[in-house]
C-alpha cells in the first residue's frame, strides 16, 4: 500500500522503517528539510531493536507535503498534537476522496484536523482516526538510526465521522495488523496515555527535572506515590468513558506496569532498562507538558465537566501544571468550551461524531 508518513520525530521515522520493511511504498515529509538530508542522501533509515540493526530502505523522503500525499491510502502522522493544525494546514490543499488519516496517538485531532481542513476549503472525503499511544516505544540514535525498544500489541482506534469506521479500519488495518476498533474519535481519544502517565511524572518529578541534568521519570522518578496519583487519574479517564457510554475495554494504564493486557504488552521494565528515557526535560517546553498536559489533560478535565464526571485529581494536576507555566489551563486550546462544543447535549454530540459537521 502507498502510506505517507508525516513529521520528523522519533515515531514518524520508526514508522517509516517499520512500514518499509513490511513492504510499503512510504513517503516520508517532514518540515525540516535539511535534517531530512541524511535519510535523502542515504535512502536509509537504520532501525537498531531486539532482531539487531539494519538498514532500511525508504521509497521517497521528501520536504514536499504534496508529494508525499499524492496517491497514498493511507496517512500516517505520528507526531505530537501540538504539530497536528499546522500539518493539517499544510495538507488541506491535497487531500482526496478515500484517504483515510491516522494519527498515533491524537488528543482528539480526528476532529480538529478535519474541521481545519475543511475549513481550508478542501471539501474531500477523508476519514480520520486516532488512536491511544504511539505503535512503537522509540527513541532517535542518530540523524537516521531510531532504536525501538517494543512496537504496540494492541491500538484501540476511533475514527471521525464515525459512520466511515469500518473504511477506515480496513485501511488501517493493512499497516497495522493490532487495531481495534472503538466507538469514534472522542472514544479513542480517551484512551490517549499521555495525559494520565506524563502529567503526574512530570508535576510531580518537577524539583529533580529542574536540579539534574537527565532524569528517568520511568526509573527513579516512579515511586508508589506517583503510581497511586497515576493510577487515581486513570480511574478518572475511565469513569468519563463510562459517562460518555463508551464500552470496555478501557485499557487501564495500571495494565501497563503490571500484565500484558496493556497496548505494548508486558514492556515497562524494558524501557526502563533501556535507558532511553534517561533525559533533559524542559518543563515549560516538553511535549509531556505542552501536548499531553496543557492539550490532553485539559481536554479530559473538560470533558469531566461536560459529564459531570468527579475528577479532582485531573483538575489539580491541570492547575499546578497551569501554576508552572502561568497559564489558566482549563481554558487550553482542546478544552470542550474552546472548541464550542461544550453547549451541546450528549446525543448532539454522538451525532457530530458519528456524521461529521455539516
Ligand atoms: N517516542 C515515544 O516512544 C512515544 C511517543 N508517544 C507519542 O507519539 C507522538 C510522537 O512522539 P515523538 O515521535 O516521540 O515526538 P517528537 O518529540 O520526536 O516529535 C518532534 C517532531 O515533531 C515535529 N514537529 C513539531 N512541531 C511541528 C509543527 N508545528 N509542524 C510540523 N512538525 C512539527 C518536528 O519535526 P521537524 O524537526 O521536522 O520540525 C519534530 O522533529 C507524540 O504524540 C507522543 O506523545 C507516545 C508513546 C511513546
Ligand atoms: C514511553 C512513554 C509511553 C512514556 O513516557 C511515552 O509516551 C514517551 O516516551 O513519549
Amino acid at each position: 500500500m502507498k502510506i505517507a508518513v508525516l513529521g520528523g520525530g522519533h515515531g514518524c521515522y520508526a514508522a517509516a522503517a517499520d512500514l518499509s520493511e513490511a513492504g510499503h511504498e512510504v513517503s516520508l515529509w517532514r518540515r525540516d528539510a535539511a535534517a531530512l538530508q541524511p535519510v535523502i542522501d542515504s535512502g536509509c533509515i537504520t532501525i537498531k531493536d531486539d532482531e539487531g540493526q539494519r538498514d532500511i530502505r525508504i521509497a521517497h523522503a521528501t520536504a514536499n507535503i504534496g508529494d508525499a500525499i499524492k496517491g497514498a491510502q493511507l496517512i500516517v502522522i505520528p507526531s505530537p498534537a501540538i504539530a497536528q493544525m499546522d500539518i493539517a494546514r499544510a495538507m488541506a490543499p491535497h487531500l482526496t476522496d478515500g484517504q483515510v488519516v491516522y494519527l498515533p496517538p491524537g488528543t482528539f485531532g480526528s476532529y480538529l484536523m478535519a474541521e481545519a481542513v475543511k475549513a481550508a476549503g478542501n471539501k474531500a472525503e477523508v476519514t480520520w482516526a486516532e488512536t491511544g499511544t504511539l505503535p512503537w516505544l522509540v527513541r532517535k540514535h542518530g540523524p537516521n538510526t531510531v532504536a525501538i525498544t517494543t512496537r504496540a500489541t494492541r491500538l484501540p482506534t476511533g475514527a471521525y465521522p464515525a459512520k466511515r469506521s469500518a473504511h477506515a479500519l480496513d485501511v488501517i488495518r493493512q499497516a497495522f495488523p493490532v487495531v481495534e476498533p472503538c466507538e469514534d474519535a472522542m472514544s479513542g481519544a480517551l484512551m490517549n496515555a499521555g495525559p494520565i502517565i506524563h502529567p503526574p511524572l512530570i508535576i510531580m518529578n518537577a524539583a529533580p527535572l529542574q536540579h539534574f541534568e537527565a532524569w528517568d521519570i520511568h526509573n527513579e522518578g516512579t515511586q508508589p506515590a506517583v503510581r497511586s496519583v497515576t493510577d487515581q487519574l486513570d480511574l478518572e479517564r475511565i469513569a468519563i468513558r463510562e459517562a460518555m457510554g463508551y464500552a470496555a475495554p478501557h485499557f487501564p494504564l495500571a495494565d501497563h506496569y503490571n500484565s500484558d493486557n496493556w497496548m505494548y504488552g508486558d514492556v515497562h521494565k524494558k524501557l526502563v532498562k533501556s535507558g532511553d528515557w534517561r533525559e533533559h526535560i524542559d518543563l515549560h517546553s516538553h511535549r509531556y507538558m505542552t501536548e499531553d498536559t496543557m492539550l490532553g489533560l485539559s481536554f479530559q478535565a473538560s470533558v469531566a465537566d461536560w459529564t459531570n464526571a468527579d475528577a479532582p485529581i485531573s483538575k489539580g494536576l491541570l492547575a499546578i501544571a497551569g501554576g508552572i507555566v502561568g497559564q489558566d489551563l482549563r481554558k487550553g486550546p482542546r478544552a470542550l468550551p474552546t472548541l464550542g462544543l461544550s453547549g451541546l447535549n450528549k446525543a448532539d454530540m454522538r451525532e457530530l461524531l458519528y456524521q461529521g459537521k455539516a
